[in-house]
């Protein structure tokens, strides 16, 4: 697929966080013009299998600590994960609400809550259940020059749609937060309605 979209890395500073040392990358683009981050370990340069997870923004869950999804709790466990191993990325891409915006999340928010699911409180709002792409992505593991990748992920549509943009997915690493009474139906409807790969450990499942 021909990428039109430029991006560049514009500043690299050390960041040390409560999970350990990374370098932030921050990255400007002519595609939607946001703040894109990359949160580095390691000298990823060159290197295959790359530990990379993809955190599309969540405010509620990222900074309020919400518990109607997992987000907040991904976070952190893929941030101790890279830095574990010593080698990763972090790209946090500000597609919130699964793209449709942090007002529009909210009003789906309010629609679930009258017994709507994850997916039909989208549809209802004339989106579709998951508005996101990853080119933005795809062009900043290219800028910081992984060979291959394992992404960190229990959703299917990731690994297909950064495959198309041409980025090499070996393996998948799962990152499964314990569900919570306020999150196990959002958590169900994304394993049944999403195809998301959760509640495949019997152990797990309520
Ligand atoms: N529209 C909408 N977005 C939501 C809702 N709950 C969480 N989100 C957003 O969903 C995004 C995270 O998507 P998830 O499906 O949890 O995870 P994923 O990134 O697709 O998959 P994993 O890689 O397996 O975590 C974030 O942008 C959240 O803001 C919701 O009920 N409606
Ligand atoms: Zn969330």
């Amino acid at each position: 697929m021909a990428v039109k979209a430029k991006l560049e890395n514009v500043v690299k500073t050390p960041l040390p966080t409560k999970h350990g040392e990374f370098i932030l990358h921050y990255y400007s683009n002519t595609l939607d013009h946001k703040e894109h981050i990359a949160l580095v370990k390691g000298d990823v340069r060159d290197q295959e299998k790359v530990p990379v997870r993809i955190h599309s923004e969540c405010f509620t869950g990222d900074v309020l600590g919400s518990l109607r999804c997992d987000c907040g709790e991904q976070l952190d466990m893929a941030l101790n994960l890279i830095n574990q191993k010593g080698l990763g990325v972090l790209i946090y891409l500000r597609q919130e609400g699964r793209g449709i915006g942090l007002l529009k999340k909210l009003q789906a928010y309010n629609l679930q809550d009258q017994g709507m699911d994850t997916v039909d409180a989208n549809l209802h709002l004339g989106y579709q259940a998951d508005e996101r792409e990853y080119t933005i992505a795809a062009l900043m593991l290219k800028d910081l020059n992984v060979k291959s990748i394992s992404l960190i992920t229990n959703n299917p549509e990731k690994i297909d749609g950064l495959t198309e943009l041409g980025i090499n997915v070996v393996e998948r690493i799962p990152i499964e937060v314990k569900a919570n009474p306020v999150n196990l139906g959002y958590l169900k409807t994304k394993a049944n309605k999403m195809a998301h790969w959760l509640f495949q450990n019997p152990t797990k499942t309520d």
